[in-house]
């Protein structure tokens, strides 16, 4: 067997699809965010701004953070030194877990390595404590959930993006004696847009379902508290389980999720993605910690954040470019065609130090593909100016259609 061979072919088939991917080598600077240095292939290095990250508020550089880092790092070394229940829960993991259930307004948290891992983890095992679950999961949610409703052994109905009256169908043709969740996102993270989330409850208590609302584009950005979209609209007590992300908006790493205290004993007891592997550094957890108590209490900053991204809509707007604006912070250049897209975000990087990532099928539909932008709040005048007139003169540049606006 030439299995040299069958990687070649594997890897080419990406190819010559345009689905490729290739890494841009870029180091943040602590303390210049959004700005980073970009490695070019001949080796020399520019100075770039960063305007596809998902650090979305720059936590990931913020001194309190760092700070807490620091102090868990003289204090306890590395890494946590094993899994959460053999040695690696240590009061930073505890703390941490305090500050989300407070946070959310739930009786308990549960760490995982990743918000991927924590969707996978929680949405694969609930078959096992309500033998003969119904997933009910939007069709456009992300991978992770997507593969914990794979892979759960138990049944799935898959219902049409944000539309209530097909989830209803499903809810009605199905035992109603059975039990039941209802999987979905408050912010989906390519356009933007958001999920009825009130709806989506009324149908749970009609039906006696679970919610299970996946708030990784929301928490820190979103309510009075950063606790996401479902605070925002008061609808936090009607959400069974939260899952959230620690390496978006609070800026270190790690996914969670919220819930009450004995659904988190349950998925803490029967979960193989928290039981076997190791837990995250208490590093992590005090930074993670330090993050999500400082976005507490600073609201000013979430208003800076949709500030900047309404000026930087309304001046694409103003453009003529064809944009996704459902009213959130993430600002979506649908371009279109893999080629061009590719072709736009190398000539930003290469000629005027703007990194934006093209993406692209099967992240999303063809034909759609695009330039994600995601400003922050400290993208100021001065780097939204520049940007404005890169796009201009490339739009023009590639013969691109000034098209209708895209929703
Ligand atoms: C909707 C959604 N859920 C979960 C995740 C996973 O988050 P993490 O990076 O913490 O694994 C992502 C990552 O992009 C996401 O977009």
């Amino acid at each position: 067997m030439d299995y040299t061979a069958k990687l070649d072919a594997a890897i080419g088939r990406l190819h010559d699809e345009g689905r490729y991917r290739t890494f841009i080598d870029i180091e943040r600077v602590n303390g210049q965010f959004p700005h980073a240095v970009w490695t070019r292939p001949d080796g020399a290095r520019d100075d770039i701004t960063v305007w596809c990250g998902n650090d979305y508020l720059g936590m990931g550089q913020n001194p309190v953070v760092l700070d807490a880092m620091h102090e868990a790092l003289d204090a306890t070394g590395a890494g946590s030194g094993g899994t959460r229940n053999i040695s690696g829960t240590t009061v930073y993991h505890k703390r941490l877990e305090a500050e989300l259930a407070d946070l959310h307004g739930k009786e308990a948290a549960l760490l995982f390595t990743s918000a991927y891992i924590a969707n996978d983890a929680t949405l694969s095992t609930l078959p096992k404590l309500f033998p003969g679950l119904i997933i009910y999961s939007d069709s456009l949610n992300h991978a992770s959930m997507i593969e914990g409703v794979r892979r759960n052994g138990g049944a799935k109905r898959i219902f049409r993006h944000n539309d209530v009256a097909h989830l209803r169908q499903l809810l009605e043709a199905d035992e109603s004696d059975a039990p039941k969740v209802i999987a979905f996102e408050s912010i989906y993270s390519m356009d933007g847009d958001i999920s009825p989330i009130a709806e989506i409850c009324d149908l749970a208590d009609e039906f006696g379902a679970l919610t299970y609302l996946d708030e990784v584009h929301a928490v820190g950005m979103y309510g009075p508290r950063g606790a996401g979209v479902a605070e925002r609209e008061r609808l936090m007590h009607r959400i069974d389980i939260i899952n959230g992300t620690l390496a978006k908006a609070y800026g270190v790493m790690g996914g969670y999720i919220a819930a009450s205290e004995k659904m988190c004993d349950a998925i803490r007891s029967y979960a193989p993605g928290f039981i076997f592997t190791t837990s995250l550094p208490p590093t992590v957890a005090a930074g993670a910690a330090a993050s999500v108590a400082f976005l507490k209490r600073a609201p000013e900053l979430r208003s800076l954040h949709q500030t900047n991204a309404t000026i930087l809509k309304t001046r694409f707007k103003a453009m003529g470019l064809p944009i996704i604006d459902h009213g959130t912070h993430i600002v979506p250049v649908i371009v279109g065609d893999p080629k061009h897209t590719k072709l736009l975000s190398d000539m930003l990087l290469e000629n005027y130090g703007i990194y934006v990532q093209p993406i692209n099928f099967p992240t999303v539909p063809r034909g759609t593909e695009r330039l994600r932008f995601t400003p922050s709040p400290v993208h100021g005048p001065k780097e939204i100016d520049k940007l404005i007139k890169a796009m201009d003169a490339l739009w023009s540049h590639c013969a691109l259609n000034r098209a209708e606006l895209a929703g």
